[in-house]
């Protein structure tokens, strides 16, 4: 897959009266290069209208357009992977459905991390880092030792996701992290824009420090 940094996931209950897709577009101009659709409620028609529209958007700009849960929905819009938590499809077999697209796989232990790259995840979210209100059904804060953990053991990809906002995401880069995925602290943000360009400079001025 293309390297990525910032890690946008569509939460439309954080900006009311706010159009998902303008609220995307100024997620991708201030630099997220991948985009993901969660729409837990909506039916699954309006899904896919959504699916559509956010693919065209980031086809337009260049960036890397994934669906969480729906593996249908990812081929239908032609996206370029899915996202997986424990609970859904297994990846062998998501694999024998979507073939060489991106499948990324939520991680809340090291067990789980060692099963997604020995069954050949692309990418792990590896979370909640800290407490969440976005996700209903969220599993106990894994807090950046885990982080740790995961930068010191394993190959593939990993995002940190779950409560990361700007005033704590120096923790999680401290801990190894290279990329950053958030909801609320990105789209529901006043200045879009400006909170994506600060959680890039953050993440790349620790990349550019020694470990
Ligand atoms: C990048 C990323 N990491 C983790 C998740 C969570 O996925 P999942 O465990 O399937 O939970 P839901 O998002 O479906 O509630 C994610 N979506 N993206
Ligand atoms: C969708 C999701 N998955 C998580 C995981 O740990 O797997 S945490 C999470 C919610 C992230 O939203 P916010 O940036 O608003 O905290
Ligand atoms: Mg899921």
């Amino acid at each position: 897959m293309k390297p990525f940094k910032l890690y946008a996931i569509t939460g439309e209950e954080f900006h009311p009266g706010k159009p998902m897709i303008e609220v995307m577009e100024e997620a991708i101009k201030g630099g997220c290069d991948i985009i993901q659709l969660r729409d837990k409620k909506s039916p699954r028609r309006e899904v896919l209208a959504k699916a559509k529209a956010l693919r065209e958007l980031t086809l337009r700009y260049g960036v890397t357009f994934i669906v969480n849960d729906y593996i249908d929905i990812a081929l239908a819009v032609d996206a370029d992977g899915i996202h997986l938590g424990q609970d859904d499809l297994p990846l062998a077999d998501a694999r024998k459905i979507v073939g060489g697209k991106i499948i990324g796989i939520s991680t809340h232990a090291i067990e789980e991390a060692r099963q997604a790259e020995r069954d050949g995840a692309d990418y792990i979210g590896v979370g909640p880092i800290f407490p969440t209100k976005s996700k209903e059904d969220v599993v106990a804060p894994v807090t950046t030792s885990y982080v740790r953990q995961v930068a010191a053991e394993i190959a593939i990809p990993f995002v940190a996701i779950g409560g990361i906002k700007l005033h704590n995401v120096d923790q999680v880069l401290g801990a190894g992290a290279r990329r950053i995925c958030a909801i609320s602290e990105i789209v529901g943000s006043p200045d879009i824009q400006g909170t994506c360009r600060s959680f890039l400079d953050k993440i790349n001025s620790a990349a550019a420090s020694p470990q």
